[in-house]
């Protein structure tokens, strides 16, 4: 990224609460007291010496779905508590922070509904399963609103009528218990410590029965999961990417080592458990990272990529590529995304973050012509074969940071009528952005799945001669906290004042 040119152009480094005012984390508030009447709840003993049991009310949630109530004047936070609930929490220090804990609900919400998950009070992958689906959506409406606000009233949120089972992506992970037994399922939240379970209920199931199939074979195929700390066996993760659509399944075995032994007896047993998988990869991360997927990677059967349809259109999908991971919520996102770009089929649009090409192809039927750039190689082989395989002609695909590539367009004076831009969760930069301003495209049509770094960059955009048109949020995540939207911005009009006359800046 270049250097900061516009004092308001910021990472956040804080969350916000729901009246898009920063809060402080969990259990933030700091254990020292100055005096004073403690402002709300009630407690039995001082936290500072061992932990104590307080009542209190939740007063709202946090943008992650976390109860608001005000303890001794302090605001904290208490995972699993709705808005009007009262409850006894568990308050203790954790270093120079207090952390509170849910210990027994008094009076109960209406908006509360039993988790359907056995795991999901020790998973912390869901946030929001205790609460109704309405509740969800009202949830993140609110969110969405507070995040927005300088910008306008966003639309009312697009959700989903069957909100489980909806990933075409999952990944579970593999390690041993204390018995040296094999188990896999997910992280607990912020660490590496391995929660067994056999399903988890936003997977696809097909998915899950795979992973279980794999797991009761590894004894007698002698293959050993990977352990952390040793840095021994084979083992480490189970990727698995379905083509809702196409019905196609990719496995991918993400292993220390390249050295696969009993190789293809294994790859025959699985087939014969499971026909229906379509190809098999070997990836082999050897790294100490958090990073899933490693550079190295070998198909075992089949084409090592699967396909999809979405919006008419079949896309190509390799394992390390981006793609949308609840197509049910895409197809919906990005008709909105399209639909904001007003196109009339003569314009340059330019799909930043493009991924396999899939708005950019869908864009294509509407555009004159979509250029899309990606930074991610596997993606962009991906988007190329994407075009061709759709008989499309009006796209060019560029492998590149986004950024970068913008700062050229505008040094070399080319034009673009439209930008859409879809960036990851940390969002755009200032060398992208200040191109777009550069590049003065008539509309943008920002798509994000982080309201939070969408606002920053918005506020950016707003600064320098674009106004929000529209904001549309979709719930492609159910059950969690996170919550997508797609937000249009239109070049303003400006006076031009010798001519005593408006005049658009493009
Ligand atoms: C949220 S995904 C969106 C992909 C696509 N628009 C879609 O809907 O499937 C963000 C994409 O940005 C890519 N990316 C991340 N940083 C980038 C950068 N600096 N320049 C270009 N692409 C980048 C990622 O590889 C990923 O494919």
């Amino acid at each position: 990224m270049s250097k900061r040119k516009n004092s308001d152009y910021k990472k956040p480094d804080k969350p916000y609460n729901q009246s898009g005012k920063p809060y402080r984390k969990q259990g933030s508030a700091k254990g020292k007291q100055k005096g004073g009447k403690p402002k709300g709840g009630s407690a039995v003993a001082d936290p500072r010496q061992k932990a104590i049991t307080a009542k209190v009310t939740c007063s709202g949630l946090t943008n992650e779905g976390k109860g608001l109530v005000t303890w001794e004047g302090k605001q904290l936070e208490v995972a699993y508590l709705i808005p009007g609930e009262t409850a006894e929490v568990r308050v203790s220090k954790k270093g120079p922070y207090l952390n509170a804990e849910l210990k027994r609900i008094i009076n109960q919400s209406k908006d509360r509904v039993n988790p359907p998950c056995p795991y999901y009070y020790e998973c912390g992958g869901c946030q929001l399963q205790h609460m109704s689906n309405q509740a969800q959506g009202r949830f993140k409406q609110n969110t969405i609103d507070a995040i927005m606000k300088p910008f306008g009233k966003p639309e009312v949120i697009l959700t989903m009528d069957q909100p489980y089972d909806y990933r075409n992506k999952s990944q579970m992970t593999f390690g041993q218990n204390k018995d040296r037994q094999v188990i896999g399922g997910l992280y607990a939240p912020s660490t590496h410590q391995i929660i067994p379970m056999d399903r988890c209920l936003i997977h696809d199931p097909k998915a899950d029965e795979i992973v279980q199939t794999i797991k009761g074979m590894m004894k007698s195929f002698k293959m050993k999961p990977y352990n952390e700390d040793t840095g021994h066996g084979f083992l480490r993760h189970i990727l698995i990417k379905i083509g809702k659509v196409s019905g196609q399944i990719m496995v991918v075995l993400v292993a220390a080592s390249p050295v696969f032994k009993g190789k293809n007896n294994f790859i025959t047993a699985l087939r014969k458990a499971h026909p229906e998988i379509t190809t098999l990869l070997l990836n082999v991360n050897k790294r100490d990272t958090s990073m899933v997927l490693g550079n190295q990677e070998k198909v075992l059967f089949g084409k090592g990529t699967i396909t999809d349809t979405l919006c008419g259109m079949t896309f190509e999908i390799s394992a390390k590529s981006f793609y949308q991971i609840n197509p049910v919520q895409t197809e919906k996102l990005y008709k909105k995304a399209i639909e904001m770009a007003d196109l009339t089929g003569k314009e340059t649009v330019v799909d930043a973050y493009c991924g396999i090409g899939t708005i950019s192809l869908i864009a294509s039927q509407k555009a004159g012509n979509v250029i899309g750039v990606e930074m991610n190689n596997d993606a962009v082989r991906d988007a190329i074969r994407n075009s061709k395989r759709n008989g499309v002609k009006n796209t060019r695909f560029y492998q590149g940071d986004a950024g970068e590539f913008m700062v050229q367009m505008a040094a070399r004076g080319k034009k673009a009528d439209v930008v859409l831009m879809d960036p990851p969760r940390s969002g755009s930069d200032e060398t992208f952005l200040a191109s777009v301003v550069k590049l003065q495209p008539k509309c943008v049509v920002y798509v994000s799945c982080n309201p939070v770094t969408q606002a920053r960059d918005l506020k950016y955009l707003t600064k320098n001669g674009y106004t929000v048109e529209a904001i549309q949020p979709v719930d492609m995540f159910p059950q969690t906290y996170h919550v997508e939207a797609v937000t249009k911005l239109v070049l303003k009009e400006k006076t031009d004042n010798r001519k005593g006359r408006f005049r658009k800046s493009y």
